[in-house]
């Protein structure tokens, strides 16, 4: 391929789009004799290539011009959006580096190519409202770095095994006539992704025909019904292998002897007597015992401790129902479960009561600003991080009250993006608040870049130099290291925007972003943890290193567009130094402000030493590392105003994604190609 014959692809493509002339008048050779210099509308070149393509919206149609378009084979953007293109899709198998193909609203038939599945670099995929009929190919699957992928609005059948891409950020195929049952693997996005589609079945969605609704609670109940207090009767009955009671004597026949599953059911059932009463035994005796070895009772504000002892929350399980040392009476509060109104089937969320909270075996995950997060395993085997907050009324910070505490739970339990860690329920009593969060199975990014260091508690510093990561580490990748910018870069973006979608939410700010709050879910999807937590007061130590110049000092908390952006900026660096804020330097020096150190190696001209010597096996990505670096020191800018808004770092993250060989220069912003999942058709951020 060369430049003459993407011209010539181009001007056939013009004859059979725009026989009238007028959309595409500007590609005249005789009048603008350089298609590359800007003045062909829509054409964008690199390398004496035309790299880009993007029509939207021109009024162009016909069923013969989109063949003439794999000719383009240096094409890394085609956009031919909002058109009135009919017929087929052609074989676009030539356009080996595409990485973005939207040809949604158009009038497109006939059925998905398979060829598409060739186009391996492919991160988005819209082919939405237009006509396509037939089966999904199963080559799509092949399209591993796929994004996103819309076939929402055809009439395409059959079911979705084959786009079931574990790297899919944003995906929908609503409004079809697809049938069968929705993979685990795209079960956490929306009901809506799928909706629209008689025959999809299963989570989010309602069950296939022929299954029952799961009964989590029921199972639940009966599993601690069991566990607590089973009659010794029922327990006889239930060792016997005919599952009836059977008198003694009664079996084996009537020959007058006792048979074998009697002998065990007796024996079963002694056993069973001992055990219960040994259990309530112990129920009485143990948080008087308890409290005694402690040799003093049990403060207000200890009453709810988790351990990993199963002992320690009998104790407080008693504490909680008898009062603590038979003294201060305890406010009893109770779990509040919090809908998740973008979701039919709410997700699934287990609800539970407190003492089953208690009852759950806890390993503490770790201890913030804000409290102490716990992994809490529920009776049934289902696991949820437990944020226990830290008694603000301790605090300087203003302690909210119940209603103040309460209507912040509602904001907050409404924030659901695929990019965020969704509060599920809360519990709140006098002196004790704990926040219960999906739990987040792949650690943090923190954990990921610098290994399972501990945080230095009191400093909230820690040695995570790049030559100083904990052992048995596995090394993160740079494509890994975007797809996980780009995912909290939206979960913020989500958080910012949150107050102008007229549901009465207020505008938010995060406060308090960190790597150690951005989390991995079980897909590998990042997601922003602690979210509007701030604004109760609770983030009072936001850590060092991330907090914007112009923040209050701590203990004050702050929040604020402008600080999340800074804070932001401080993450991109420590994705591209392997560094994070605290770090030591070889010749024994701390680095506390990152994007200080930073700007100083960049200013000696010794960019390429900042970045993470892990990165170095990487190869070709050293411009989309610079660019990286120049939007987070744009982010982490001393002054609050030379900041950008964060739909723009998500527009640039994508960019980089998307166009890592085109120039950072030559992305063209003014195209109003969307190529966020974050930005709608009408350009409007949405979740
Ligand atoms: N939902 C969750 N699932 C899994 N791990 C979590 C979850 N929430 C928090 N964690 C982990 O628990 C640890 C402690 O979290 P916590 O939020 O209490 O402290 P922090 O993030 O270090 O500081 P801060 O309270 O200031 O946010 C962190 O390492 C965090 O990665």
């Amino acid at each position: 391929g060369s430049l003459d014959s993407d011209v010539a692809a181009l001007t056939d493509f013009r004859l059979a789009a725009d026989p009238s002339g007028f959309a595409l008048a500007s590609w005249n050779l005789s009048t603008n004799p350089a298609p590359c210099g800007g003045a062909w509308r829509g054409v964008t070149c690199a390398g004496g290539r035309v790299t880009r393509l993007v029509l939207e919206g021109v009024g162009l149609s016909g069923a013969a011009a989109l063949p003439s378009l794999a000719r383009l084979d240096g094409l890394r953007v085609l956009s031919l959006k909002r058109n009135a293109f009919s017929g087929e899709i052609p074989d676009l198998s030539p356009l080996a580096g595409l990485k973005l193909l939207f040809l949604s609203r158009n009038a497109l038939s006939g059925p998905i190519p398979p060829s598409l599945g060739k186009l391996y670099r492919l991160y988005r995929l819209d082919l939405s409202f237009n006509n396509l009929s037939g089966v999904v190919p199963p080559e799509l699957g092949r399209l591993d770095r796929l994004l996103t992928l819309r076939l929402d609005s055809n009439r395409l059948t059959g079911g979705i095994d084959a786009i079931a891409l574990p790297s899919l950020q944003e995906l929908n195929v609503s409004n079809n006539l697809m049938s069968g049952r929705i993979p685990a693997a795209v079960a956490s996005f929306p009901a809506s992704a799928f909706g629209g589609n008689v025959g999809l079945c299963d989570v989010p969605l309602p069950p296939c025909k022929g299954e029952a609704e799961p009964n989590a609670s029921g199972a639940a109940v009966n599993a601690s019904a069991e566990r607590d207090c089973p009659p010794a009767a029922a327990m006889v009955a239930a060792s016997s292998p005919s599952g009836k009671a059977e008198a003694p004597g009664s079996g084996g026949g009537g020959k007058g002897k006792m048979s074998r599953a009697a002998v065990v059911a007796i024996v079963a059932g002694d056993f069973a007597v001992v055990g219960l009463v040994a259990g309530l035994l112990f129920c009485y005796f143990w948080p008087r015992l308890s409290g005694r070895r402690n040799g003093r009772r049990l403060q207000q504000g200890e009453k709810i401790v988790y351990s990993s002892s199963p002992y320690g929350a009998a104790g407080v399980v008693a504490a909680a129902t008898a009062g603590a040392g038979g003294g201060a009476t305890f406010e009893r509060g109770k779990m509040v479960f919090l809908e998740d109104l973008s979701s039919s089937s709410n997700g699934g969320t287990r609800r539970f009561e407190l003492d089953e909270l208690l009852r759950a075996s806890a390993e503490m995950l770790g201890k913030g600003g804000s409290g102490t997060a716990y992994k809490a395993v529920l009776d049934d085997g289902t696991v949820v991080a437990v944020k226990r907050l830290r008694d603000t009324g301790t605090t300087p910070a203003a302690s909210p009250s119940k209603k103040e505490f309460e209507h912040h739970m509602a904001v907050l339990g409404r924030l659901r993006h695929p990019n965020i860690v969704p509060l599920t329920a809360y519990y709140y009593a006098r002196g004790e608040k704990l926040l219960v969060y999906e739990y987040m199975p792949n650690g943090s990014l923190f954990s990921l870049l610098h290994g399972n260091i501990k945080l230095n508690a009191e400093l909230k510093r820690v040695n995570c130099g790049a030559g100083n990561r904990g052992p048995g580490r596995t090394p993160l990748e740079w494509a890994a290291r975007l797809r996980i910018a780009s995912g909290a870069a939206r979960g913020l973006a989500y958080i910012h925007n949150s107050g102008r979608r007229g549901s009465g939410t207020p505008k938010l700010a995060h406060g308090n972003i960190k790597s150690t709050n951005i989390l991995i879910d079980r897909f590998g999807v990042a997601r922003l943890a602690d979210c509007g937590l701030a604004q109760l007061g609770s983030s009072l130590a936001a850590g060092v290193g991330y907090r914007a110049p112009e923040a209050p000092p701590p203990p004050r908390p702050w929040a604020s567009h402008k600080g999340d952006v800074y804070a932001f900026g401080v993450v991109l660096l420590e994705l591209l130094t392997g560094r994070c804020p605290g770090s030591e330097l070889p010749n024994g020096g701390v680095v506390v402000e990152l994007p200080r150190w930073v700007q100083s190696v960049v200013r000696e001209e010794w960019t390429s030493e900042v970045f993470d010597l892990e990165l170095m096996k990487d190869k070709g990505i050293e411009e989309e590392m610079v660019a990286m670096l120049q939007l987070a020191l744009s982010c982490a800018a001393a002054a609050p105003e030379q900041r950008p808004k964060i739909g723009y770092v998500v527009k640039m993250i994508d960019e980089v994604r998307a166009c890592g060989e085109a120039s950072y220069e030559s992305v063209d912003e003014s195209s109003g190609v969307s190529d966020s999942p974050a930005v709608s058709e009408g350009g409007a951020l949405s979740q």
